[in-house]
């Protein structure tokens, strides 16, 4: 801001505000607007934004949170563009504001942004329900008012949108859950302030960077550099999860993988996966580069986790195997909860888990000394040294038994490949996400096993964008 002149940035977030709300209307005239305008810099970008779309022929009204404290440029900019001011002093929801609302085709929320904290109060509060009830459209400006900016916390009220645009970075509420739940669908505008933007506390992969993540066959390739996956999972009781695990392995570019468990799932892994090899105990398995233990193993095998955790080698750890961690791990883990999962491992309430999942992937990562991916709608991945990465991939349809089997085993086949933990976890959620999604653009609600059909185009996919 000190580079620039007066209120340079404001503009171009709100140019790029109104250029959104502008294309949401499907053109602004004749439309009608509310804005909810908060004493800070956020309801200055509303204002503006207001002031655009009122020059180009909407009737834009804005409720004031604050009189006492209102942007003044935004206000001044405002009134000139033939914009109203509907609340009487510090009564932000008289009637008149009610109506307003109920007949609005887009609510603007500029109540707060990246200066608000702990939830919405009062009057805020009945504005936000108000537009959530009533309104056409809501559009948040910079973040949906009320959530946690750099947590992703839900600590108290907050806004609905419909759509968030957000300003020059992405805000971690927007990306990571709970608080992206309530963000909507995600505009960005760009304001130049990149290069003066310190370290990401979280980072999100683009296709790019897991195509160069992923390592290509070469010419003197052969099965043992592609890397070998050792495979500790199914039961008699759960004899898909080994199956649905190995595939995810085979079909997500494992050079070969080595399957350990009793006859009767062997055999079932042999028949849909005849390229397994399969053994009856850990120490009878071959050379491997790393292992994937715990989808579907039931009850009662500590001893043979204890086995493969005692290699020494890279290991992923999932499902039935979380109930079976040592004290540490020497960084060389990569573990798969589900909330329900992490919860139990950190001896909490899973609820507390939801609210704060950023909280406790990063609290589960340093106590174990482990990367910790935590599966749910949206996945976080974090490291011991405690670098954090959301995903930006996936559907509610991967929510389906034996989705995260496959998980696995995609995971630990790049593990296997020799990529560190995180790269492999993050990579490996993001690859399932759009499997997951070309799989549901197919049949809305995919099984597992359509996911796992749909991994070789997403990997060939991904490669031909190296
Ligand atoms: N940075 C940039 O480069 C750019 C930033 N830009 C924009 O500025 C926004 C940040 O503006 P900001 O800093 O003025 O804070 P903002 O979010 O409007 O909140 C202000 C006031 O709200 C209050 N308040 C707090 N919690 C509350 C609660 N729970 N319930 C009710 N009130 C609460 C608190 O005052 P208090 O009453 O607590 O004294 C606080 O002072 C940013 O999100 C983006 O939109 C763009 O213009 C582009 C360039
Ligand atoms: N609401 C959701 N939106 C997107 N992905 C989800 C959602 N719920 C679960 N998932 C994903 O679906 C998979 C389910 O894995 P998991 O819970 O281990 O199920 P299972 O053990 O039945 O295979 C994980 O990859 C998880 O991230
Ligand atoms: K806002």
């Amino acid at each position: 801001m000190a580079t620039l002149p007066e209120s340079a940035l404001m503009q171009r977030a709100a140019a790029g505000l109104a250029a959104v709300c502008a294309r949401v209307l499907g053109g602004p005239y004749g439309s009608r607007v509310v804005l909810l305008v908060g004493g800070g810099d956020n309801g200055g970008d509303a204002l503006w934004a207001g002031a655009r779309l009122a020059h180009r022929g909407a009737s834009v009204d804005a409720v004031l949170l604050r009189h006492d404290r209102v942007h003044p440029a935004g206000l001044a900019a405002f009134r000139r563009a033939g914009g109203r001011v509907v609340s009487s002093a510090d009564v932000p929801l008289t009637p008149e504001t009610q109506r307003a609302i109920a007949r609005a085709d887009l609510v603007l929320d500029g109540m707060l942004g990246i200066g608000g904290r702990g939830g919405l109060r009062d009057d805020a509060a009945r504005l936000a329900d108000a537009a959530a009830a009533e309104a056409g459209l809501v559009v948040a400006v910079d973040l949906p008012s009320g959530v946690e900016p750099d947590t992703a916390e839900l600590t108290g009220p907050h806004v609905r949108a419909d759509v968030t645009v957000t300003f020059g970075t992405h805000k971690l509420a927007i990306l990571a859950d709970p608080a992206a739940q309530v963000a909507g669908h995600v505009e960005f505008v760009d304001i130049g302030l990149a290069p003066y933007l310190p370290e990401p506390v979280a980072g999100m992969l683009e296709p790019v960077d897991v195509a160069e993540m992923l390592p290509a066959p070469e010419r003197n390739s052969d099965k043992y550099r592609r890397g070998v996956l050792g495979l500790l999972a199914g039961s008699a009781q759960f004899r898909g999860a080994a199956v649905l695990a190995a595939g995810g392995a085979a079909e997500g570019g494992a050079g070969m993988v080595r399957f350990v468990g009793p006859d009767e799932v062997a055999t079932q892994v042999l028949n849909r996966w005849p390229e397994v090899v399969t053994s009856a105990d850990v120490a009878d398995t071959g050379r491997v580069q790393a292992w994937a233990v715990g989808s579907g193993l039931g009850d009662g095998r500590a001893a043979e986790v204890a086995a493969v955790l005692d290699t020494g080698l890279p290991v992923l750890v999932d499902a039935d195997g979380l109930r079976h961690l040592p004290e540490t791990l020497d960084g060389r883990a990569l573990l798969t909860p589900h909330a329900g999962e992490l919860a139990r491992m950190m001896d909490a309430d899973r609820g507390d888990v939801e609210a704060h999942r950023l909280r406790y992937v990063q609290a589960a990562a340093r106590r174990w000394n482990a990367t910790v991916l935590l599966k749910g709608s949206t996945t976080l991945v974090a490291a011991p040294d405690g670098r954090i990465r959301v995903n930006p991939t996936g559907t509610p349809a991967l929510a389906t038994a034996g989705s995260g089997d496959v998980l696995s085993g995609l995971a630990g086949a790049l593990l296997a490949t020799g990529m560190e933990p995180f790269d492999a976890g993050s990579a490996a959620a993001y690859i399932h996400g759009l499997a997951g999604q070309a799989a549901a653009e197919g049949s809305g609600l995919p099984s597992a096993s359509a996911v796992l059909d749909a991994l070789p185009a997403v990997l060939a996919a991904l490669h031909s964008a190296r």
